[in-house]
């Protein structure tokens, strides 16, 4: 059963159609990439995958039940988590707090018991606490950071803060978008890794949205290929890159895409 599939998924802008009748199929465990050129309607998608957006038609499915039009919280507790193409960090908060409020979602305190803190309120915060900083660990940012305010951290390490937050949701399928946009070489060779590590050690699904052609071929299961809202082509990265569709709609492109 695959983890994800949308079905005919549809998003309108007025007269815009964004994402055009997108039929997809994510397999559990897989890592896979979404690429095409600039205003495919990548990240409009994924913002229909995360509940961002609620579909202009179409379906969308999590293990086999309709999620259609769920709200981005309530898909965060059904183990869907993303980081952003600009990274969305509170600058002026700890890269520790910064985890602790992605995990908001997942705590079982509400107000009354944030309020009067009873025992088993203290121990979910203190719970999540060391969850945050295992999270933060196991992402790669040193001990010695997560008191710094996010805005200190240089940009590999927010990108890092960012999927350590969504890490601490607990999620099965992680949605990535552009994460190495502004990395240098070096930087995006140890994202690379960690991604794979995440899918063999963490057993996570994860989807990408990436231009660095070279980490894509290099990390994917499978390629789905978008232009003008359409999927046009999908597949292996070897079926992907020598498919006359994409080279023309896509790599032949002399842009920097
Ligand atoms: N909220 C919105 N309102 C109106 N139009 C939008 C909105 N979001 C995206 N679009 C339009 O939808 C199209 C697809 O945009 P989208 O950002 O999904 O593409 P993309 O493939 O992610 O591009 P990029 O690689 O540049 O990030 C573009 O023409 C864009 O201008």
């Amino acid at each position: 059963m695959p983890i994800l599939e949308t079905q005919q998924l549809t998003m309108r802008f007025g007269g815009l159609t964004a994402v055009n009748q997108i039929d997809f199929v994510l397999e559990r465990g897989a890592i896979a990439s979404l690429i095409g050129p600039n205003g495919a309607g990548k990240t409009t998608f994924f913002n229909m995958l995360t509940g961002i957006y609620a579909p202009s038609a179409g379906k969308l499915l999590l293990n086999n039940g309709d999620i259609t039009g769920t709200a981005p919280d309530k898909l965060v507790t059904l183990g869907v988590a993303r980081t952003f193409q600009n990274i969305r960090l509170f600058n002026n908060m700890s890269v520790l707090d910064n985890v602790l409020v992605g995990m908001h979602s997942r705590l079982k305190a509400n107000l009354v018991g944030t309020l009067l803190r009873p025992p088993q309120v203290v121990r979910e915060e203190l719970d999540a606490r060391d969850k945050s900083k295992y999270w933060l660990d196991y992402a790669g940012i040193a001990k010695s950071r997560i008191f710094e305010m996010a805005k200190n951290l240089s940009y590999g390490e927010q990108r890092r803060l960012e999927i350590a937050r969504a890490l601490a949701c607990e999620p099965q399928l992680l949605l990535l978008d552009e994460p190495t946009a502004g990395m240098n070489p070096a930087e995006t060779v140890e994202l690379t890794r960690f991604i794979q590590r995440l899918r063999d050690d963490l057993k996570l699904t994860v989807l990408l949205i990436e231009h660095d052609m070279k980490l894509v071929m290099g990390i994917s299961d499978r390629i789905t290929v978008m232009a003008s809202g359409r999927k046009i082509s999908e597949g292996t990265p070897n079926k992907v890159i020598n498919d006359p569709i994409v080279i023309e709609a896509y790599l032949g492109k002399d842009d920097d895409d």
